[in-house]
């Protein structure tokens, strides 16, 4: 039996909804065996974030090399970085050990508003991780902070994907979730040639905290399983409609979304 590998390096959400444990959920109902490096350790509920306590950079390298020293990985993604001593140091230790599914989805800000990357960590995510990346997630609020663009239609969000491109990015996914003009969402995937439109229908909830890490960790336990980015695109987004559809009313605030729907669904189907 072939076992296959991903590597998650971001923050700890103790509300279990977003970050490394949205991650290992994922990947481990994708059938992926999940690793982790944390970068942060944030005190977080459905209601917000509480507290950030970034880890020195010196345990969050050694957490990598633990695993490129002997586990290895087929996949890595990264979320929450915070800081830019942090992005250089994750980016330096991806290249030290050859690594190159690499999918960046570039965590800025959590729902409630909480900073979760320093202002100036932006150019360091730009310089040095992005064109490591097989795969850049953003949302429109990240894109448009990463290009300068102001995204208010599909042809700005086109722009804003051409541009990430050009920073190194070989696949580019600007996700649909904040454009609340339509009832269809678009997540729009471009390979630097062609653009391709991945479309569902919005779901009316206020429980899609932690939407953008779990979209991105199944996209990254597909590509560790070998599979190509449209494919992968694709079914990273039927796992997060399940999960959101089938929402667990959990907490008083934004609750986390359903890790088991996608696959239970497809047990039943
Ligand atoms: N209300 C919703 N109904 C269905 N899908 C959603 C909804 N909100 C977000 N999504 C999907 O969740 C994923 C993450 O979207 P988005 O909200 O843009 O990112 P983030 O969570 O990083 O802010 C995308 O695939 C998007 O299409
Ligand atoms: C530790 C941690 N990492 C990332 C996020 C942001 O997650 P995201 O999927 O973008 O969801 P929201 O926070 O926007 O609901 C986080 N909150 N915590």
């Amino acid at each position: 039996m072939s076992v296959y590998k991903a590597l998650t390096i971001a923050g700890s959400d103790s509300g279990g909804g977003a970050g490394i444990q949205a991650d290992l959920k994922t990947f481990q109902e994708l059938d992926v065996f999940g690793m982790t490096a944390i970068t942060a350790v944030t005190a977080q509920n459905t209601l917000g974030v509480h507290g950030v306590y970034p880890l020195p950079v010196e345990g969050i390298v050694k957490q990598i090399a633990a695993i490129g020293t002997d586990l290895g990985t087929d996949a890595i993604k990264t979320g929450m970085l915070f800081s830019s001593e942090i992005i250089q140091a994750v980016s330096e230790q991806i290249k030290f050990f050859k690594w190159k599914n690499i999918i960046v989805d570039p965590v800025m800000i959590a729902k409630g508003g909480a900073a979760l990357l320093q202002d100036e960590a932006v150019q360091a995510l730009k310089s040095y991780l992005i064109p490591l990346s097989l795969v850049i997630t953003p949302n429109i609020p990240e894109a448009e902070v990463l290009t300068g663009i102001t995204i208010k239609s599909m042809d700005d969000r086109k722009e804003a994907a051409k541009r990430l491109h050009e920073f190194g990015a070989k696949n580019v996914v600007v996700k649909g979730g904040h454009d609340d003009s339509s009832d269809t969402l678009v997540d729009l995937l471009y390979d630097g040639a062609e653009f391709y439109y991945f479309t569902s229908n919005r779901i009316d909830t206020k429980n899609t905290h932690g939407t953008g890490c779990t979209f991105a960790a199944a996209l990254t336990a597909e590509i560790a399983k070998g599979n190509n980015v449209q494919d992968a695109v694709q079914t990273a987004q039927n796992f997060i409609h399940e999960a959101i559809k089938n929402d667990l009313k959990l907490g008083n605030g934004h609750g986390p979304t359903n890790h088991w729907a996608y696959k239970k669904q497809k047990v039943i189907l």
